[in-house]
């Protein structure tokens, strides 16, 4: 069966700008990452919502959240503080390495797991200010024993574990997403099962910016698979578009993870759950660390709005076919499936 690392296999990335950049050595932003047009005009405060699992009302705040936005933040989801902060940490050791040690864990340009720039780099004539490192497949310890041939345990160890925490908790989160949302069981288990899904951890790394208006560290995305959990690490960046309003903060709630809904459960709603586009912004004095998890299905399975809406708005594909759209195509992947 396809893994999801094959699956990216198909869709190499010709031009992925990883000319790493010595970041820190830098007291003003280099033409290759000055982005012209204004980033940080007016940025409107949090309109997401934080939502406590031990509410009550919990199911239903979550499916209001993902029906108006397509994201939400949880607070009290059991995952332990200790746990966050040891990635965080493992993170940072990692993108504190000298830029000759990362570039010999390089995501390959037919590949999708290691160290480099964004996979939608090559949509962007600028670089962002970012870098990432990305972990799939088990992938993380023959990267790590080549960082740290007699140290890659502890990397590996709490990489893994949080991995596992991920997939319990965004089972859980979809299992009540799925609670307000009129979808069949077979649906519900294509998109929860803990046998046949694939997932990715992705660390971000935005360094510190001597200029963080002319700067971007992630450039605006919807984020591709079923359900994203995203630790912001204590520092705001993430900023959301709000049609009709512009760019709006996600504040970093402490212990929180920001939720998001990815274009495959998109496509599963039939358009009933947005997805939204969001990008990250640098900081001037924070080196600011970002977690993603990203939850998918079965790559070979396939995809398509729920049986229970009669009108579907999505073509029905292959869940790698879409990938490859998606790879192709970037930003107007769903509008080519649109019926
Ligand atoms: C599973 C994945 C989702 C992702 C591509 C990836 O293979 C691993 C990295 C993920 C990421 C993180 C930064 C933003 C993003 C759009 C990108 O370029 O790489 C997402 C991808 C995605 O959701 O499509
Ligand atoms: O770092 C952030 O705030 C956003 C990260 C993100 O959007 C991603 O990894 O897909
Ligand atoms: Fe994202």
């Amino acid at each position: 069966m396809t893994s999801l690392s094959e699956a990216y296999r198909n869709d190499p990335i010709t031009d992925n700008h990883i000319t790493p950049l010595d970041f820190d050595s830098l007291d003003k932003v280099p033409e290759s990452h000055l982005w012209t047009q204004p980033l940080n005009n007016d940025v409107l405060d949090s309109l997401i919502p934080v939502i406590d699992l031990k509410d009550p009302n919990a199911v239903n705040l979550i499916g209001q959240a993902c029906e108006t936005w397509g994201m939400f933040q949880v607070i009290n989801h059991g995952v332990p503080s200790e746990l966050v902060k040891k990635v965080e940490f493992e993170s940072r050791r990692l993108f504190a390495l000298p830029s000759d040690e990362k570039c010999k864990v390089l995501r390959p340009s037919n590949g999708a797991t290691g160290y480099g720039s964004a996979r939608i780099s090559p949509f962007f004539d600028k670089c962002m200010w970012h870098e990432g490192f990305t972990i799939m497949g088990g992938s993380c310890v023959d990267d790590a024993k080549v960082l740290w041939p007699h140290d890659y345990q502890t990397f590996c160890d709490t990489m893994d574990a949080y991995e596992k925490q991920m997939k319990l908790l965004t089972r859980n989160l979809l299992l009540m997403i799925f609670e307000t949302l009129d979808v069949t069981q077979e649906e519900i288990n294509w998109a929860t099962s803990a046998h046949d899904s694939q997932g990715a951890l992705q660390l971000n790394s935005y360094p510190s910016c001597p200029n963080p208006s002319q700067a971007l560290g992630l450039a605006p995305h919807t984020d591709s698979l079923i359900l994203t959990l995203l630790h912001q690490g204590g520092v705001n960046g993430l900023e959301i578009f709000v049609e009709g309003l512009g760019w709006s903060q996600v504040e970093a709630v402490e212990g929180a993870f920001v939720v998001n809904v990815g274009d495959l459960l998109h496509i599963l709603s039939n358009a009933k759950l947005p997805v939204i586009c969001h990008r990250a912004m640098v900081n001037r004095s924070k080196h600011r660390i970002s977690v993603a998890y990203f939850h998918g299905p079965a790559v070979e399975s396939r995809l398509a709005p729920s049986s229970k809406f009669q009108s579907p708005c999505f073509k029905s594909m292959l869940v790698k076919d879409y990938l490859s759209l998606k790879s192709k195509h970037f930003s107007k992947a769903l509008s080519l499936i649109r019926i």
